[in-house]
């Protein structure tokens, strides 16, 4: 069965969503039900956009299940499916796994001692970036390398941020966009500075598309000045658990 094709996987956010990790934000209460009204503005944003919405089976007690980004990383018809560093999101993965059977694709996964969240993958035409970061490990980066047979895997050393995509994403024509000083930018094509830190992180809806968090005004202004279309949602809450618009969703294309 061929994978069914321009569909976003998200997760609900759950019961435990204000117990989230926080390693960079400054840690502050989360509004639950906020949280959920926004996650459901983003969603409405991708159908919008023409993404079939599906969700991915919850996993009420890990409270960062909401950033599914970070279980899986699909690739083609291949779904690999990451291995949580921190010990509180072992548990998505289940979910995740079901998630992209259900969806017609090939499930491989990352074993011991690799360690990887989809969060540090950036797939490009070019190649694909892993951040080397507290979350994602070198065996996990070598894994994944093998499994996805052939495509240019370009590891990446993050070190002002979570992930590799916290830092930089890629924009519709495939060009970089974000913050060269939290990553090791000569490991990567040129860079364009995001106006905001928020600005790094756009999760591409269609080839003149793009979707942000509103917390970045100047880059949204200056990539519709640029053409794009630029939608932006509020995604508060998320941010203040470390999250991002690209971490709220897996987009299989
Ligand atoms: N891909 C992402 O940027 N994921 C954000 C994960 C945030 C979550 N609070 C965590 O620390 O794991």
């Amino acid at each position: 069965m061929s994978a069914a094709r321009r569909t976003a996987l998200v997760r609900a956010p759950g019961p435990r969503l204000a117990d989230g990790l926080v390693s960079f934000a400054a840690r502050r209460p989360v509004d639950v039900g906020l949280a959920r009204r926004q996650h459901d503005a983003y969603t409405a944003a991708l159908r919008a956009a023409g993404w079939t919405v599906r969700a991915v089976p919850p996993a009420d007690a890990c409270p960062d299940a909401v950033f599914v980004e970070d279980a899986l990383v699909v690739c083609g018809d291949v779904a690999v499916l990451g291995r949580a560093a921190a010990p509180s999101r072992a548990g998505e993965a289940a979910g995740a796994d079901r998630a992209a059977r259900d969806l017609g694709l090939r499930v491989e996964r990352i074993e011991p001692p690799g360690t990887l969240d989809g969060g540090d993958v950036l797939q490009t035409d070019r190649a694909v970036y892993v951040g080397l970061s507290t979350r994602t490990n070198e065996d996990g980066i070598c894994q994944l390398a093998r499994l996805l047979g052939g495509r240019p895997v370009v590891p990446v050393r993050v070190t002002g941020a979570l992930h590799l995509k916290s830092a930089v994403t890629a924009l519709p024509d495939g060009s970089l966009i974000g913050l060269p000083d939290a990553v090791d930018a000569t490991a990567l094509p040129y860079l364009r500075v995001a106006p905001d830190p928020a600005g790094a992180h756009l999760v591409v809806l269609g080839p003149d598309h793009v979707l942000l968090a509103a917390s970045a005004p100047r880059t949204a202004a200056r990539l519709a000045a640029d053409g794009l279309r630029v939608t932006t949602v509020d995604i508060s809450e998320f941010e203040a658990l470390d999250g991002c618009v690209t971490c709220l969703s897996v987009l299989v294309p």
